[in-house]
């Protein structure tokens, strides 16, 4: 048995203080580069194990004694253990289950019977966004963001409620801001901090924003529609069906609803806007991806078929998930009984912090980590393969439960995009590709061209 390492920690901060709040995922990494893949931290009250090595970080996250959330104050005073994404385990259990279940009923797996009926919906919403992108920009500058918020606001609003929000009801999607107040500040690590009155503040903001999307999202679900056209049930419509059973009730609904927003909207808009940054960047890969996507469409829609023969496509999306983690310190999982793991001791009570931005830019396992090589995930004859240590979605039973939607929702739009349009940046300066962290790492705002080819 080892004792973990791990960096001296002041008493009421603990390491707190010397963490970069604007990377702290850089911090984390250069203390993995001292004291190993697996080493122990103090966030204020909070005991933290860093794991920033792929091999142990699966075996950690496989077992039944990892599957809670910790316990952190701003999270369980806005999360109230409902939903799904921050409830512990007996909850979480069920609504897995139950959300495992709508999309396969939606068609969101990879083998469902209604599977073309999900993929139509996407291309459907798809349409209508190129169809603007279209007649809007004509070579004039944009900020990518209008689009893709568009284009992902308007699959979750079909796929949660059945039909799409009007524009008073955007604030729906205002849940980000909400989570980025949530996720960060030391309220998490320090709560006694709250009876100083700037803290009073931020907890009471936090409260009020989160009480205007839920007075939204309550609107929303009780105006929803049954089946969309395309045939796709809805998860409201879903959840009507089990109200018999007493966890099945609005309140739960509204906080399943509200967790599902913030997984759905955040993660693919923001992967959405690195890929389009690094594509304007990377004018080579551009071409290339454009190459492949003119050979194997024709021309035509690009459709999920067509991404068995898209590898360098694919290869492309996965290498800017890798050089831009979406989550670079992971969702944090906690520990309900001492577990040994690699001749590590991972004490009782500990926050598992999985390190993804350690994993994913080891240049032992990545060559030159810094630079973008979408060849990285091709094998010798050209074909897709994706190594061990990426891990976007981590590992285990409560792994993202939205790999399948990002993956059809964000390829469809990238190959159909590139098919199009020519990505470019306004001049030859280079674009800023380092990122803002707030738990999701995204691109500051810019602009960019898109040419109708
Ligand atoms: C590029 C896109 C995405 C990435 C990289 C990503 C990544 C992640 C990661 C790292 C986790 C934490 C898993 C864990 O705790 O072990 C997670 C959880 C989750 N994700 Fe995603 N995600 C993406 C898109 C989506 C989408 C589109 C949805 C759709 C609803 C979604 C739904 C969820 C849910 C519900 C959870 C919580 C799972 C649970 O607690 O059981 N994600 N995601």
């Amino acid at each position: 048995k080892k004792t973990l390492p791990g960096p001296w920690n002041l008493p009421i901060l603990g390491y707190l203080h010397k963490l970069d709040p604007k990377s702290p995922h850089l911090s984390l990494t250069k203390l993995a580069q001292k004291y190993g893949p697996v080493y122990n931290i103090k966030l204020g009250s909070i005991n933290a194990v860093v794991i920033a090595d792929v091999k142990i970080l699966k075996k950690v996250l496989a077992k039944d004694e990892t599957l809670g959330r910790p316990s952190l104050f701003m999270i369980d005073t806005v999360f109230e253990n409902k939903g799904l994404v921050f409830t512990s385990v007996d909850l979480w259990k069920d609504q897995r289950k139950f959300l495992a279940n709508f999309f396969k009923t939606a068609g969101i797996t990879k083998v469902s019977p209604n599977r073309k009926k999900w993929e139509m919906l996407v291309t459907n919403q798809l349409e209508k966004i190129l169809q603007v992108m279209k007649s809007q920009t004509h070579g004039v500058p944009v900020n990518p963001s209008e689009f893709v918020t568009q284009y992902a606001n308007s699959i979750a609003d079909v796929l949660l409620v059945g039909k799409q929000s009007s524009q008073e009801d955007k604030t729906v999607t205002g849940g980000e801001k909400v989570a980025s107040v949530t996720f960060r500040g030391p309220l998490n690590f320090m709560p006694f901090l709250r009876v100083l009155p700037y803290f009073k503040k931020t907890l009471s903001s936090a409260k009020q924003s989160v009480n205007k999307v839920r007075q939204n999202q309550r609107k929303l679900i009780t105006d929803y529609e049954k089946s969309s056209k395309d045939g796709v049930p809805n998860l409201v419509e879903m959840f009507q069906q089990q109200m018999s059973h007493p966890i099945y009730n609005f309140d739960q609904l509204q906080h399943l609803i509200y967790d599902l927003f913030m997984t759905f909207n955040e993660p693919i808009i923001t992967s959405l806007l690195w890929i389009l940054l690094f594509l304007a960047q990377y004018h080579e890969v551009q071409d290339k991806v454009r190459q492949e996507l003119l050979e194997v469409s024709r021309g035509e829609t690009v459709t999920m078929d067509d991404f068995a023969n898209l590898h360098y496509t694919r290869a492309t999306i996965a290498e800017t998930a890798r050089i831009r983690t979406l989550a670079p310190t992971g969702l944090p999982h906690s520990v309900s009984e001492t577990i040994c793991v690699e001749g590590f001791t991972i004490p009782k009570g500990a926050m598992i912090l999985p390190l993804l931005w350690a994993i994913h830019m080891d240049p032992n396992v990545h060559e030159k980590p810094e630079e973008f090589r979408p060849g990285r995930f091709l094998d010798d004859e050209g074909k897709f393969f994706e190594p061990e240590s990426f891990l976007p979605f981590q590992s285990g039973k409560r792994m993202c439960l939205g790999k399948e939607i990002a993956q059809t929702a964000m390829s469809l739009f990238v190959a159909n995009v590139v098919k199009d349009f020519k990505i470019e940046r306004l001049d030859s300066s280079a674009l800023d590709l380092t990122g803002v962290y707030g738990v999701v790492l995204v691109p500051k705002p810019q602009t960019l061209i898109f040419k109708k080819i």
